[in-house]
């Protein structure tokens, strides 16, 4: 049996909402606006930063023309500050360790730009553990498509395969491409767990090692 997981980023490997939070306070700030609550803008993480602008925007009453510019300030402000406060969640660094001296290939897959993802796993010393990062531009669509997490996967092979993520976008994502799903508990999630299709759940990393052994073993078994 050779196993692959793909990770979620954002809610899933890091707790990032602190740095979006700045750069969305930065955009507003030059357009006049006052901020957002950070529970507000977490709420809005999951769909890539375009479409988490488009809601700021609207929140903060900045005309839709200016979307571009929107984005644009947001994104320079955040590829300038990609990882001054956001940090792996705990356990996150161990379990990638086990998970690779057990042999598993791992991945990354999110609906984050390629590019601000790589900085934040380049500054949080995490690139080390993945031999492929899908980002939301990676391809024309993005998820809850399920060709990014295809795209990953073929790259990581393995006969055994898990996508572990915290949200909604992230069970559809699994669901549709028929891949097992790894809920983390402890994200940007707003469903309840039991209105997600999951192969099992997972509010702490130090328990995922187990976990995949549990899951994927028995997967590969049933084969
Ligand atoms: O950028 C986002 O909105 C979400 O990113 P994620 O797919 O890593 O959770
Ligand atoms: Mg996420």
């Amino acid at each position: 049996m050779s196993r692959a997981i793909v990770f979620d980023l954002d809610g899933t490997l890091v707790d990032s909402a602190a740095d979006i939070h700045a750069a969305v306070t930065q955009m507003l700030t030059e357009f006049g606006k006052p901020p957002l609550t950070l529970a507000r803008v977490t709420s809005f993480i999951g769909n890539g930063i375009p479409n988490l602008v488009r809601l700021v925007m609207r929140d903060g009453g900045i005309p839709e023309a200016d979307e571009n510019l929107a984005i644009t300030r947001m994104m320079a402000y955040y590829a300038a500050h990609p990882a001054d406060l956001s940090q792996p969640y705990p356990g996150v660094t161990d379990c990638l360790t086990r998970l690779q001296e057990a042999g598993i290939r791992l991945g990354v897959c999110t609906n984050k730009f390629r590019a601000p993802a790589l900085q934040i796993l380049e500054a949080l010393d995490l690139m080390q553990y993945f031999e492929v990062v899908v980002g939301g531009d990676t391809l024309p669509v993005r998820k809850p498509d399920p060709a990014p997490l295809h795209h990953a996967f073929e790259a990581l092979g393995g006969t055994s395969r898990m996508y572990a993520g915290d949200s909604e976008v992230d069970a559809e994502t699994a669901q549709r491409a028929s891949i097992d799903f790894a809920l983390f508990t402890q994200g940007y999630r707003k469903t309840p767990v039991d209105q997600l299709v999951t192969a099992c759940t997972f509010d702490a990393f130090r328990n995922l090692p187990a976990i995949a052994d549990r899951v994927m073993t028995v997967k590969a078994g049933s084969v």
